[in-house]
């Protein structure tokens, strides 16, 4: 579903990630761990098309980002680290316009946005404006977007970050659920305990460079993935 191919990036002349090659197959939940400022933003924003690069190939389904960026996104959801929405509509206004966007139909999207408006338990802040919404309901939001299109690929930053131990465990449901559909997931994360559970695969990146991939039981052996993430980055 995702091929990333000796992908390189700078900013001013410096590497920020470096000749890195990761495949994510269909049914994977696979987790991207690293240090801050190790490279799994640059990474997850080079594969959802909003960075250029300069070295190496992003293939979505079968198709390079470089040559048609629009048929990959059709394909894919990117939710980034900082859930910036427009603050002005209310939350079922932006999900509107993100099942316009994606061409959800209409009678698929209402029985979705119930149910996932009831999972994450955000039903009456929907007909509220974004502007008033806590960081972690405006993370319950984006993510409810992102399921509302089914996407081939969910591509995630940090999803996390901010959310309430009800609400990640409805996430943790439903990523599961889409892989078992044949969906892909590529996220980051620092919750070493939740990269453990829930991800059949791994990859650590450290100073841009990947340094292990692969099946989750392979790379932490029988040890805790935190104990190995430890001993792979220690200077
Ligand atoms: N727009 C930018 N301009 C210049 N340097 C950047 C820019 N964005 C990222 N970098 C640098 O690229 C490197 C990788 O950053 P990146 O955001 O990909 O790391 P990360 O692994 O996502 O970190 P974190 O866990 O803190 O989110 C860092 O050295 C960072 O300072």
């Amino acid at each position: 579903m995702l091929q990333i191919i000796n992908f390189s990036k700078s900013y001013e002349g410096k590497k920020a990630v470096d000749n890195l090659s990761l495949e994510v197959k269909s049914g994977d939940i696979y987790g991207f761990i690293g240090h801050n400022g190790a490279g799994k933003t640059t990474t997850l924003k080079a594969v959802s098309g909003i960075l250029d690069f300069e070295e190496g190939d992003i293939i979505i389904d079968g198709v390079s980002i470089k040559k048609d960026a629009l048929s990959c996104k059709k394909k894919m959801a990117y939710i980034p680290d900082n859930p910036d929405i427009y603050e002005h509509l209310t939350g079922m206004e932006f999900l509107k316009f993100i099942g316009d966007i994606y061409e959800v139909e209409k009678n698929e999207r209402i029985p979705c946005i119930e149910r996932f408006g009831n999972e994450f338990e955000m039903l009456s802040a929907l007909s509220e404006p974004v502007g008033t919404y806590s960081h972690g309901m405006k993370q319950k939001l984006v993510l409810m977007s992102a399921f509302l299109h089914k996407p081939k690929l969910l591509l995630l930053d940090e999803p996390f970050m901010g959310l309430d131990p009800k609400a990640a465990h409805t996430l943790k449901n439903l990523m599961k659920e889409m892989c078992s559909e044949g969906s892909a997931i590529f996220f980051s994360t620092h919750v070493l305990e939740v990269a453990e559970k829930l991800c059949n695969k791994i990859a650590v990146i450290k100073g841009g460079k990947l340094i292990e991939s692969g099946e989750t039981e392979k790379v932490k052996g029988n040890q805790s993935l935190e104990d190995v993430f430890l001993e792979l980055t220690r200077e």
